[in-house]
């Protein structure tokens, strides 16, 4: 531990070039310097030498020195475009308020840059001794080594360069002035008392020039708005050479009264006569020794002067914030420029106005950073919500850019004239919003468009298959998409605007209804298309019983049947139809209150889908009825009812018809009766009118539920036209006269049948034959055995079988035999043709065969065949 104290030490008794530098940066920290100079460190030594500073004039200008200090004016009154560079460099244009400004005033030559050397580690140029003239020309800058300040020197006055010229002066001292908080006025002890001499005469410009910067108009001294309680400068009067003969304390009165003089004798405006000295300034004094003669007690002196400036902790500290001028550093450029060119244009330098350009410029520079910045960062997300994609988190990364934008723009801009960055605020607020409101806009857009589609999908899905519940299926999905949109909404819209979407939900709802009640046009038709399924199957038979038993009130049951089944059917459609109130349309709030949700239609759409059902119902019944009274059907059922009179008597038995029966007047009542139900068949006339039944008028049907709306249902009602009827009649006339013809050959049959005593004839002449089998063994169990064949093929229902395979075995003998016979004949052939060729004597038998082919030579064709 010993060793590294002593190691620490001996480093710091020979510092390093790294540490010479850092103790050069005027950024370093009083504290620190406080602490190595504790600890045995020459720091001013360093200080000096670190930053290339010179206390004694000659030797090289070094690259370092003429870094440490800037020429904000020079001789020619132009003001440096470097300075903003210069503050940069120096670490101060961050500071904000953190900074000082001092600047020296005083005779020529009186060794103000040689003070302002040693007290604040400067490097300005000191007078050459050999020369003895001007050396600080314009208006210098250069930091304290020992904190952030900002240390001014200015032109000595009464210079013999200038002469009588007391323009530049003037304009130094209201420069100096408007930007700095402490103003040293360096003066020789001996020159106290005289007025020249102790720059009385520079006094009084300082203070007429103060009145007009800090005084204000009249108008605001009347409302009070004066800012002379605030913009007060220090004069620290530096006496030199002071060689204690006269003390401090008497020179001070001496000065204070001179002053005071001055004060009074300024011929002040109106508004300002009373206004006092104090008012403006505060007075300080401070004494050095002799530099030359007493050389150890003037280091001492400036030493202790120096902690004036630093040490903040100290009653006499010097820079009081109510000296600070207010304008943050990074704004000191613009400022003191536009300061510098109101006094050279001799214009009235109101330095309030001053303030508040400086902060408009400043604000603005910085919102347009600041904005830069923020249109960086939004930059990414602009083509994504262009192109219709939802952002997770739009709102959250909205907010964040517009937070930190506005915490940079308060950070630097907020150290400005309040009302300024106030107002600018406001437009970057204001700017910010508009460029983030077209996101805002299109994420809105298309979550609009994400809902819209999402809810076509899962309604689609949520009506397949059964038993589904319209609108409870249609509200559910609404809510759940309409949730999803408002928290998007939420999430995006950005506390502190005006951004609404009330507009989009209405209009992401309207879109919702317009696709619900589409899906609902479509889900009624399949309803009635349902309903009417079921009817026509229902429809079926009691249409076929009702038709195939004809009579005289076969309409009025049949109609009666159909409407039942149709109330029933419109029933079902009613209570699906109209349903309690639903949330997403508003509407039908009286219908069914107790019954589930439903289709929610209108009463419009009810008439026109019930109407379309009517008409539906009365085609399947009207065609079912044709089906039933087809040709072929309608002649079975007249020869059904023809037979049940004709062929079966009163009892339902049948006819065996006699020779004694009266077959002519059954015949014409059979078919009397029969004929008499063609006109009832013909038309859907029921025999009680209230029976009837009506469709509603075409007006009212809707066509885009009936394709076939131009049906005429008058015409529906006929079933047989009268040519139809007649041909009916006709075809029904035919199959009757066959009945009858069928009948009269029945009775002839039964007359031509065998007699009686042929039947004992028989039995006399086969008794002996029958006797003869029964009583020889071998016949008798013949028989049996034929017998019980016979029983068994019977039972066994063989007789079909049977009969097919002697049927198949005949024709396959008949085959055979067919062959072996045409076989047979081939064999004969040549010895028939033998006998034929040589009766012709030699000659050649293929020709002769030809020839008699020609001739068509009858023995040959009966060979060939
Ligand atoms: N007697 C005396 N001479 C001093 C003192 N301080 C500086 N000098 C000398 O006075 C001369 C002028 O010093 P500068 O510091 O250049 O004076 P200045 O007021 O800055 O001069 P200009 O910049 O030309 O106005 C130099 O030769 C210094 O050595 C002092 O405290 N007492």
């Amino acid at each position: 531990m010993e060793m590294s104290i002593n190691n620490a030490k001996a480093a710091l008794a020979n510092p390093s070039a790294q540490l010479k530098v850092l103790l050069a940066d005027p950024r370093v920290p009083e504290e620190a310097r406080q602490g190595l100079e504790e600890a045995g460190l020459d720091v001013q030594s360093l200080g000096e030498s670190g930053n290339g500073s010179k206390v004694e004039k000659g030797g090289d200008a070094s690259a370092g020195r003429a870094e440490s200090r800037v020429q904000v004016v020079d001789e020619h009154q132009n003001f440096t475009p470097k300075l903003s560079r210069y503050l940069d460099k120096w670490g101060l244009l961050d500071k904000g308020f953190a900074y000082d400004v001092v600047a020296v005033f005083g005779s020529q030559s009186t060794g103000k840059s040689t003070l302002l050397n040693r007290l604040f580690g400067t490097s300005f140029d000191v007078m050459d001794e050999t020369k003895r003239q001007q050396t600080t020309k314009g208006i210098w800058l250069c930091p304290s080594t020992y904190s952030s300040t900002l240390v001014m020197d200015v032109e000595g006055t009464d210079g013999r360069e200038r002469g009588e010229d007391q323009d530049f002066e003037r304009k130094s001292a209201l420069f100096s002035l408007a930007s700095t908080e402490v103003l040293i006025v360096n003066l020789w002890e001996h020159q106290i008392g005289l007025y020249q001499g102790a720059n009385m005469g520079l006094l009084k410009t300082v203070f007429e020039v103060n009145l007009s910067l800090f005084g204000g108009s009249a108008e605001q001294h009347a409302e009070g708005l004066s800012s002379s309680s605030h913009e007060k400068t220090m004069l620290l009067f530096v006496i030199r050479d002071h060689v204690g003969a006269t003390p401090l304390k008497n020179l001070m009165e001496t000065l204070t009264q001179d002053m005071e003089k001055i004060w009074s004798s300024l011929s002040k405006p109106d508004h300002l006569v009373s206004a006092r000295l104090s008012d403006y300034f505060d007075l300080s004094f401070s004494a050095l020794p002799h530099k030359i003669l007493l050389p150890d007690k003037f280091e001492e002196a400036v030493v202790n002067l120096r902690k004036r400036f630093t040490d903040r902790s100290r009653p006499d500290y010097v820079f009081k914030p109510v000296y600070h001028k207010r304008i943050p550093a990074d704004g000191v450029a613009f400022y003191m420029e536009g300061i510098w060119q109101k006094v050279l244009t001799n214009k009235d330098l109101d330095l309030p106005t001053q303030q508040e350009l400086l902060a408009q410029f400043r604000c603005d520079e910085i919102a347009a950073m600041v904005l830069e910045a923020f249109q960086d960062a939004s930059k990414g997300v602009r083509r994504p919500v262009e192109s219709g994609s939802v952002l997770d988190g739009l709102g959250g990364m909205m907010n964040d850019w517009r937070t930190t934008a506005l915490a940079k723009f308060d950070k630097d801009a907020s150290r400005y004239h309040q009302a300024v960055y106030t107002r600018k605020r406001l437009d970057l607020l204001k700017a910010i919003d508009n460029a983030l409101a077209p996101l805002f806009m299109g994420q809105l857009k298309n979550v609009h468009k994400r809902c819209v589609a999402t809810f076509r999908t899962e309604l689609v899905d949520g009506l397949k298959g059964e038993g589904y519940d319209f609108g409870k299926v249609v509200k559910e999905i609404a809510r759940r998409v309409e949730k999803d949109f408002i928290e998007r909404a939420e999430e995006t819209q950005l506390k502190d605007t005006d951004w609404q979407f009330d507009d989009e939900l209405a209009l992401l709802r309207d879109d919702l209804k317009l696709i619900a009640d589409q899906c609902r046009v479509d889900e009624t038709k399949k309803m009635v298309n349902a309903i009417e399924r079921s009817l026509r199957k229902q429809l079926a038979e009691p249409v076929e019983i009702g038709l195939a038993k004809p009579n005289a009130e076969m309409w009025d049951n049949l109609l009666r049947v159909f409407r039942a089944m149709l109330d029933k059917s419109e029933e079902v459609y009613l209570a699906k139809a109209k349903s309690r109130d639903c949330p997403l349309f508003g509407r039908n709030s009286k219908a069914n209150p107790g019954s589930p949700l439903g289709f929610n239609c209108t009463e419009e759409e009810n008439t026109a889908s019930m109407s379309n059902l009517r008409r539906r119902a009365w085609h399947h019944f009207r065609a079912k009825v044709g089906e039933q009274l087809s040709d072929p059907a309608i002649l079975a059922k007249l020869k059904n009812s023809f037979e049940d009179v004709f062929r079966y008597d009163a009892a339902g038995v049948p006819r065996v018809w006699s020779p004694g029966d009266d077959i002519d007047s059954v015949f014409r009542h059979a078919k009397d009766e029969t004929l008499a139900l063609i006109p009832l068949y013909a038309k859907i006339k029921p025999k009680d009118p209230s029976n009837a039944f009506t469709l509603p008028s075409d007006a009212s049907v809707d066509a885009s539920l009936d394709p076939d709306a131009d049906f005429d249902f008058p015409s529906t009602l006929i079933i047989f036209s009268e040519t139809k009827k007649l041909d009916l009649e006709n075809r029904f006339k035919r199959d009757a006269d066959a009945y009858y013809v069928e009948a009269k050959r029945s009775v002839v049959s039964s007359v031509a049948q065998i007699p009686v005593w042929m039947y004992g004839v028989l039995v006399v002449l086969g008794w002996n034959e029958a006797m003869y089998v029964l009583f020889n063994p071998l016949y008798l169990l013949l028989l049996v055995l034929l017998a019980s064949s016979a029983y068994v093929v019977l039972q066994l229902g063989l007789v079909g079988p049977m009969l097919q395979v002697s049927r198949t075995v005949f024709n396959e003998v008949k085959t055979i035999a067919k062959d072996r016979l045409s076989e047979a004949f081939q064999d004969v052939q040549p010895q028939l043709e033998k006998p034929y060729t040589t009766s012709v004597g030699g000659g050649d038998g293929r020709a002769r065969h030809e020839q008699d082919q020609k001739t068509g030579n009858p023995n040959e064709t009966f060979l060939e065949k």
